[in-house]
């Protein structure tokens, strides 16, 4: 079912239009998440979604009726749709439960519910100003949610956390999805945050979206090099490769470029069929190494987990023409 249509929508700043014509439907429990770099759009998308600002042309319909913006409403907002902001506030001054409590449409089993799924229960007693940022980012949330919206939007949930906080941040998320059955729209520029989590991705540059799919898809078979780069390190084959790889590979160039990501590359143990280089440098990444394989005038870069391989070893490349990108 059709929970949010976007329709045509434009927003203008001074003279510029910094979201044009975009256009989309999100189904109820249909995870929906928004790249793009920094000043793309992203955040003024959702703040119209919300109502909160007000789209210059266009429409936006939640439910089948249209989101009125700031410019047709005394108090902003939709009452059934919640956005997370990446500047919240809490009021200062208040115990985290009193905070919580005025907002509360819920009873206290629903509540104690959405303080376990946003790990905040053993807080309840602290004032708003004895919380770490991460902290205070979960109380936020649960502050929405007791609101009980049908729709939250989250703006960059995941950044300026260290990684444990960030991780639990990401179990709040999957939670709120799974357990309250709450639709959610996420923003955020970091590719690690998404695509395990959403069943579609909508790619934004310049206030429009450039691509629309599934993870797989925007990350396999970016449309530019633009969205290659949001999600990723990637390798873009120069034209002086172009010819061996099209034949050591059977791949079918037809004048577009080819990128590919450094771990679609496979390490082999023979030469037929494969494409020679020298290694330059070995990274430790943790859980893989980085190589940076010298290919005549070329330099890629190749994932492995293979543990002995050395500066100035040679080694041969395969690649398969599925793990191909045209851009
Ligand atoms: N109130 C405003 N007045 C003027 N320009 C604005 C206003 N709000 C946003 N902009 C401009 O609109 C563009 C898009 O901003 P927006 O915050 O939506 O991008 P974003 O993709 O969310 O970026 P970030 O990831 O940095 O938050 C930017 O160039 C920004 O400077």
């Amino acid at each position: 079912m059709s929970l949010l249509h976007v329709s045509e929508v434009y927003r203008k700043e001074g003279n510029n239009f910094v979201v044009k014509n975009i256009s989309f439907t999100q189904n109820q429990f249909q995870k929906i998440a928004v790249a793009g770099e920094t000043g793309s759009g992203k955040s003024t998308l959702l703040k119209m979604i919300a109502g909160l600002v007000q789209p210059t042309s266009g429409a936006i319909y939640f439910e089948n009726k249209r989101v009125l913006g700031p410019e047709e409403k005394l108090l902003p907002g939709h009452q059934a749709i919640a956005y997370l902001s990446q500047h919240f506030e809490l009021r200062s001054n208040y115990k985290v439960r009193e905070l919580l409590l005025m907002a509360n449409k819920i009873t206290d089993e629903e509540a104690n519910i959405i303080y376990n799924i946003c790990r905040i229960s053993h807080l309840l007693n602290r004032k708003t100003d004895q919380l770490s940022g991460g902290e205070k980012q979960r109380i936020a949330m649960a502050s929405l949610l007791t609101a009980a919206p049908k729709l939250l939007l989250l703006d960059e949930p995941f950044s300026n956390l260290d990684t444990p906080h960030k991780n639990m941040m990401k179990a709040v998320v999957r939670d709120i999805s799974d357990i309250l059955n709450i639709t959610c729209l996420l923003v955020s520029h970091d590719p690690v945050d998404i695509l395990s989590w959403a069943d579609e991705i909508m790619v934004m540059k310049d206030g429009q979206i450039i691509q629309k799919g599934t993870p797989q898809q925007v990350y396999k078979q970016p449309v530019n090099e633009y969205t290659a780069a949001l999600f990723g390190t990637y390798n873009l084959i120069s034209v002086s490769l172009l010819n061996e790889f099209a034949t050591l590979f059977d791949i079918s160039i037809n004048g577009r470029d080819i990128c590919v990501r450094p771990e679609n590359f496979t390490i082999v143990s023979y030469s037929e069929g494969a494409l020679k280089g020298k290694v330059n440098k070995v990274l430790f990444c943790g859980s893989y190494y980085e190589l940076e394989v010298q290919v005549h005038r070329d330099v890629l870069t190749v994932k492995t987990h293979l543990r002995d391989i050395k500066e100035g070893d040679s080694i041969y490349l395969y690649l398969s023409p599925e793990d191909v990108g045209y851009v």
